[in-house]
């Protein structure tokens, strides 16, 4: 093991909430009528964005493409009900029975509950963000991006984002969440398997919305600073809150996140305590190793401002010692890196050990180099 510390191994992923896969096969629906074979390029297909899918509302737009002719025309239930059938099929039988149990839920809680802000269930840039934050956005070069953000350690960005009054509503609106949740006594799915409290924001509708927040504020920042980790093509995400003080969990394990990049923004209220600890990026064959002292680094929360890191990036919270600590997290993921990340073992462009391991490669193999050099001149000498 390298460096000078030990901490006991990070839990990997921490798990989404997600229920367990049933163990019945579920009957697979053959559609009787099949895709094209070529996209009709002169179709204009609809927008799916603001329907609550489990698959990528774009997925749908591209694949309404290829639907059969006659189908074209249908209402967009049909299509969607059409196309999702399809796209089941090909999900591992698991995962589709997971994927179909959690369509429930959500949509059990959507039909029930009834949002308090509703303002913040469609993407306002300009009342949810900063004003130095929707500039360095809107001009869009990686300079503006770098005037805004500090990295007071390597790969921990953090920068000004949210508005106080965005940060209200929001913690307004889970709080009313969870009120209802007490009264009606529905047993939600907590954030992952390290909370004990917290909600996940796109199980009572804020998907969408949060699906706006990574694509359009999330992403460039990603693309231009964690460009090794997918951070150009991040197309999923897990949205919640946390809560930590006395009456919620009080601190949160060492751990990576189930995320290529982690979006962390405090929403108040008043705190102490609960400072993120950040020790080193790893991947998966590294993640137990021990940190070097340039690796150690302590973050402070405060609210409104964000914190940027890869999911890799190993980390924990210290207790929040009192009051009441809610952060909005914002987990996101790349299809694109999770695949090709299958193919490779050399990580050293984003992993630290990784990076270690090689550098002591070339400063071995060039240190044989010249004992052979030097060893064949002496022999020339005599
Ligand atoms: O409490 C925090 O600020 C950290 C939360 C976190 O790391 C997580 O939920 O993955
Ligand atoms: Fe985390």
């Amino acid at each position: 093991m390298s460096g000078d510390r030990r901490e006991s191994p990070p839990v990997i992923g921490g798990g989404n909430g997600v229920v367990e896969p049933e163990k019945k096969p579920a009957p697979v629906i053959v559609p009787s009528q099949r895709l094209r074979l070529h996209a009709n390029k002169d179709h204009m297909p609809e927008s799916y964005e603001d329907l609550q899918l489990d698959f990528c509302p774009s997925i749908f737009s591209s694949l309404e493409k290829y639907l059969p002719p006659n189908m074209l025309h249908d209402s967009r239930e049909e299509k969607v009900k059409f196309m999702r059938d399809i796209l089941l099929k090909y999900l591992p039988h698991g995962e589709r029975t997971r994927a179909q149990k959690h369509r429930e839920y959500r949509q059990k809680i959507i039909s029930h509950y009834k949002p308090l802000k509703r303002e913040l269930y469609t993407m306002h840039p300009v009342t949810f963000f900063v004003p130095s934050f929707m500039k360095a956005i809107n001009d869009n070069t990686e300079d503006s991006l770098r005037s805004i953000i500090s990295e007071p350690s390597p790969g921990v960005l953090t920068f000004e984002m949210l508005q106080p009054r965005f940060c209200e509503l929001l913690v307004a609106e889970v709080e009313n969440f969870e009120a209802w949740v007490n009264d009606t006594k529905f047993r939600i799915m907590r954030p992952n398997t390290m909370n004990k409290y917290g909600a996940v924001l796109d199980d009572f509708g804020l998907e969408t919305m949060l699906d706006k927040l990574m694509d359009g504020f999330i992403r460039p920042i990603s693309k231009v600073f964690f460009p090794d980790v997918g951070g150009a093509t991040l197309d999923s995400h897990h949205g919640f809150v946390v809560e930590y003080g006395k009456d919620w969990d009080v601190d949160l394990g060492f751990h990576v996140d189930d995320s290529e990049v982690t979006l962390n923004v405090c929403l108040g209220k008043q705190f102490s305590g609960g400072e993120l600890f950040f020790r080193g990026t790893r991947c998966d064959k590294h993640v137990n190793t021990g940190s070097q002292p340039e690796e150690i680094f302590d973050y402070s929360h405060i609210p409104g401002r964000a914190v940027l890191h890869l999911g890799r990036h190993r980390h924990g919270a210290r207790a929040t010692t009192s009051g009441h600590r809610i952060n909005l997290l914002l987990w996101c993921r790349s299809s694109v890196f999770r695949e090709m990340k299958k193919y490779q073992k050399d990580f050293s462009n984003w992993c630290g050990e990784c990076s270690r391991e090689k550098k002591e490669r070339q400063r071995a193999s060039i240190a044989a180099t010249k004992s052979e050099l030097l060893r064949k001149d002496g022999e020339s000498v005599v």
